[in-house]
């Protein structure tokens, strides 16, 4: 949440806006959840049924989308593209939370609620019920954006129960002391999810696994460790897994999905064709999870299963596990399936 906001004109609404009351809105139609008010939270959404994992709970398509730019340039894109929505639109946008109250109110609204529109995006986009979900350092739902469909998607990363607050994780997985930080200053609340309610020594086991698996990633994604030492790069893969299994009971969706792609693509350098394939296969099994059948980038792992050797990188770094060709582990149980795949000893 959150994309950075700069503005610095005073705001204005459109003429409709501002002669007319407001209309209300109606509640969003769902049969999955429902908009309550949650003591000290403001507004949520609430599961009205069990909602198994990996369902779509909602996808939707944005009031608007704003790039990342200075706060008074931002305010007056803003107060632009506001004027051209309709009066409805207006008042879902400005109903939603501030927590930057002050010069640049449109500003302060983009700052609270925007999603970036991808991975690592300067453009956000600002959804009428997307945006009044609320954050859980160990969040039952995954937010994604969509771009072949231009919307965004939330699904259940675990089964959620009936009466269960639907969440998201605003936080990048950060250790307590920096994502309470960041939680405070960018949103104006002090988390009491379930992880930061932990005991002291559990807070602390909570956030060394929390920086292993930060560093774990860094050493994965090093490109001279994949070429001279892929069975470690693999290895670190792994260990990746267990550590995320650790702390959020199961690996979350959307870091499986990567870390399995990660491992694809250690696989794939070195020529092995089998386990490409097979990583690609969780690799997009994660994805469907968290994003769905139709998210492009579900598709393309989709893609690499049925053919590992159509990734630009196949064989760039070596051949040498390219004799893996002709091993078949369809007779394998699931613990040697298991050595096999992560090339471990038995
Ligand atoms: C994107 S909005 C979410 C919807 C918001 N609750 C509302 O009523 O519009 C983000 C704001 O929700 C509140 N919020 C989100 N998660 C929270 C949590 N775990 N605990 C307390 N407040 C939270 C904070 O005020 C935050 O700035």
């Amino acid at each position: 949440m959150g994309i950075d906001a700069g503005l610095d004109a005073v705001p204005t609404l459109s003429k409709g806006a501002e002669s007319d009351e407001l209309p209300k809105s109606p509640s969003p139609r769902s049969d999955l959840f429902e908009v309550q008010q949650i003591p000290g939270r403001g507004r949520g959404l609430i599961a009205l049924r069990d909602i198994a994992k990996g369902t779509r709970i909602i996808s939707e398509t944005p009031l608007l989308i704003v790039k990342s730019m200075p706060q008074p340039a931002l305010e007056k894109t803003l107060a632009a593209k506001l004027k051209v929505m309709s009066k409805e639109q207006q008042r879902q946008f400005l109903s939603l939370h501030n927590n930057h109250p002050g010069q640049y109110a449109f500003g302060g609204i983009v700052k609270t609620n925007a999603l970036p529109c991808g991975s690592g995006s300067s453009t956000g986009g600002i959804y009428p019920t997307i945006c009044l979900i609320n954050h859980s350092c160990l969040p039952n739902s995954h937010n994604n954006w969509n771009d072949d469909h231009k919307t965004e998607t939330i699904h259940a990363i675990k089964p959620i129960q009936a009466g269960e607050e639907i969440t998201i994780d605003y936080s990048h997985g950060d250790p307590s002391h920096i994502r309470q930080q960041h939680l405070r200053q960018s949103f104006g609340f002090d988390c009491q999810c379930t992880v930061c309610s932990l005991p002291q020594r559990e807070l602390k086991a909570s956030d060394t696994r929390r920086l292993q698996t930060q560093r774990l990633d860094d050493k994965i994604g090093d490109p001279t460790r994949m070429l001279s030492q892929p069975g470690a790069s693999l290895a670190d893969c792994r260990s990746l897994l267990r550590l995320l299994e650790e702390e959020y009971g199961e690996a979350p969706a959307s870091s499986a999905a990567r870390l399995y792609y990660d491992a694809f693509q250690i696989s794939v350098a070195h020529s092995d064709r089998p386990r490409a394939s097979m990583f690609a296969e969780r690799a997009y099994r994660a994805r469907i999870v968290c994003e769905g059948e139709d998210s492009p980038l579900t598709q393309r792992m989709k893609r690499f299963m049925d053919n590992p050797a159509s990734h630009n990188n196949f064989g760039v770094y070596s051949t040498k596990w390219k004799g893996s060709d002709k091993y078949s582990p369809s007779s394998l149980n699931t613990t040697e399936f298991e050595a096999w795949l992560w090339r471990r000893a038995n």
